[in-house]
């Protein structure tokens, strides 16, 4: 078990008072820029001090007598700016990676191979692009055999391509190591983690997973113009005569354009961000029009914002969906906790992304 209560006093923002995490698993970090999320990883890793405690691993990291240094806690961790020794080759930096004497967590054969370094071996790193930099970064912090392995952004500058194989293995490395990762895209922490904290002025705000947390009108990030909700669902057939792919989401039929579903199999799951201003709500299930995707859903939750609008939960079986109507329409249609209603979306509007396209089905 890893736990942690971390104290912000220079703020009057209230936060969560322990966060406990698996020694497996991959935790996702998110929040706004400037939210504290580096600051967090750094303090983790005993990089900088901050009030609070650490306890993990069996040890007491940071407590009353004192704090473990940085090398007795054996993380793994690649900060935005991946800082490599600019003088030496790839190899080079690879090659001052010392491990710690725990059981490997990786061959180094095949980190070269899924982060694609073979050829950039020889390469002077200060030759490298920001992407190969960052996957560098990756593959020497996990050479030292980690015990947590904590990734501040570490696929910002990968492209797309890379950014699927690196996720997907990373969700695999997580089953063995605990990681924790800081990342700017909702999607790629829906598709990757199945916890997620969330910061906000240098606190830990709330935590859940990514339905949960996307889903919960008193946090802030609802309220953004921007604001979506993630739901994972399962790849079914694809339609090659009108070019759409049928998905499940919680035993529920959804059809979207193939375009959106981009390299995928069926059984693999696609995570959805599903914007909250594109969600129609109606009593009755809607005949002819051109909408082809409604959820049968029941109203967990109202709140009214600022802007005279209601955000409105909604729960399908296992997954939570968020919609943004105005208080006019919320008043007519009479939408109370626990009506049962239809959430329809409209098959173009959902947004999916190429780097985080797909995952093994879970
Ligand atoms: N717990 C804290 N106590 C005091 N200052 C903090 C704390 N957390 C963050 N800060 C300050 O807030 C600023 C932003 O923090 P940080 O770089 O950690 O944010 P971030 O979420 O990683 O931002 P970005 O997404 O832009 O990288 C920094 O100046 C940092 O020192």
């Amino acid at each position: 078990m890893i736990s942690f209560s971390y104290i912000n006093q220079t703020t009057e923002a209230s936060g969560l008072k322990e966060i406990q995490l698996a020694e497996s698993g991959l935790c996702g970090v998110f929040g706004r820029s400037g939210a504290g999320k580096t600051t967090l990883l750094r303090w983790l890793a005993g990089l900088i001090e901050k009030e609070g405690t650490i306890e993990a691993f069996g040890a007491v990291w940071q407590g009353l007598s004192g704090s473990l240094r940085v090398e007795a806690r054996q993380v793994g961790y690649v900060p935005q700016e991946s800082a490599l020794f600019s003088h030496l080759t790839v190899a080079g930096n690879l090659a001052l990676a010392k491990p710690f004497a725990n059981a490997a967590v990786v061959e180094k054969a095949e980190l070269l191979d899924v982060l694609m370094l073979e050829p950039l071996l020889d390469k002077p790193v200060t030759e490298l692009s920001g992407g190969e930099r960052q996957r560098v970064a990756l593959a020497r912090a996990l050479l030292v055999n980690p015990r947590w392995l904590l990734l501040d952004e570490p696929l910002s500058a990968v492209d797309q391509v890379h950014r699927r194989v690196i996720g997907h293995y990373l969700k695999q490395l997580s089953a063995r190591l605990p990681i924790l990762l800081v990342s700017h895209s909702e999607q790629e922490l829906g598709a990757l983690c199945d916890h997620i904290l969330l910061m906000d002025e240098g606190c830990l705000r709330a935590q859940g997973s990514p339905s949960e947390l996307f889903s919960r009108p008193d946090l802030q990030i609802s309220h953004r113009d921007s604001a979506a909700s993630l739901l994972l669902a399962q790849m079914m057939e694809y339609d090659p005569v009108h070019h759409t792919q049928h998905l499940m989401v919680d035993g529920q039929p959804l059809e979207i354009p193939a375009d959106k579903a981009v390299v995928t199999a069926a059984g693999e799951t696609l995570p959805l961000r599903l914007m909250c201003r594109d969600i129609i709500l109606s009593r009755d299930t809607l005949q002819g029009t051109s909408l082809r995707n409604g959820f049968s859903v029941t109203v967990i939750g109202i709140h009214s914002t600022a802007e005279s609008q209601v955000l409105v939960r909604l729960q399908l079986a296992e997954q939570k969906l968020l919609a943004r109507i105005t208080e006019r329409s919320a008043e007519e249609l009479k939408i109370k906790l626990g009506d049962p209603i239809y959430a329809y979306v409209k098959a173009v509007s959902l947004v999916t992304s190429a780097d985080v396209a797909s995952l093994p089905a879970r």
